[in-house]
């Protein structure tokens, strides 16, 4: 019973969503009802199931930790020039780029691609780069419980660049260090490993 009730509101909230595009449409300038926009409404809506798929996904369901069986790892673990694409809170724009993700293990690690996955989640939301970057080191650390984990995320904002103060080739890095992170040798050897040296911009 209440599913049925679930899948109504659901249905009665995606027509109201259809109705806001076609007011947006209106508002610029535009005739809704013109031939190329008549679908306009319900693209957007499955566009927003996968824009905004991350608010349904759990971070720590991603992060399916095993045991090292062999020797104790206690390295770093990096994962480099993730891109990733999400959209900023301020604007609704898109902000775009990479995300270099790392963690030195105390007994469990994960496996390569959830570090891409655990981005995606924090990706596929409304967002600020900077919550974006503390977000995934916070789950790492509390899923993991390792010796400390860093992100740094590098991208391009749209509202800055087509909007506003219409500055391109200008990029923003944001970094978030915990744990043993934030002891010197760890953090150079970080930072040495990722070298942000270029603009990684597809504009
Ligand atoms: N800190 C931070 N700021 C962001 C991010 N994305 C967009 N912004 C900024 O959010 C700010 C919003 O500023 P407001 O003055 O409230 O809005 P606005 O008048 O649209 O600002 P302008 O972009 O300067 O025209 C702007 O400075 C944007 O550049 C982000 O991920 N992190
Ligand atoms: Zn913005």
């Amino acid at each position: 019973m209440s599913n049925k009730n679930d899948t109504e509101r659901r249905e009665a909230s995606q027509q109201d969503v259809r109705e806001a595009v076609k007011t947006i449409l209106t508002y610029i300038g535009e005739n809704p009802d013109r031939e190329g926009l008549l679908e306009t409404p319900d693209r957007i809506l499955r566009s927003f199931e996968d824009l905004y798929s991350g608010y349904a996904i759990k971070p720590e369901s991603v992060l399916k930790t095993f045991k090292d069986g062999s020797e104790e790892v206690d390295e770093m673990i990096l994962q480099r020039n993730i891109p990733f694409f999400s959209m900023c809170e301020h604007h609704m724009l898109p902000f775009f780029g990479v995300a270099h993700v790392a963690y030195v293990p105390e007994s469990r690690i994960v496996g390569l691609s959830k570090l891409a996955r655990l981005v995606e989640v924090f990706a596929r939301r409304l967002q600020v780069q900077e919550r974006m970057t503390t977000q995934i080191t916070g789950s790492l650390m509390r899923t993991l419980s390792p010796r400390g984990a860093a992100c740094v995320i590098q991208a391009s904002h749209l509202c800055m660049f087509q909007r506003g103060i219409k500055k391109h080739h200008s990029d923003t890095i944001t970094s978030s260090l915990k744990g043993c992170f934030r002891n010197a040798e760890t953090r150079a050897e970080f930072l040495e490993l990722i070298k942000l040296d270029g603009i990684h911009t597809i504009i």
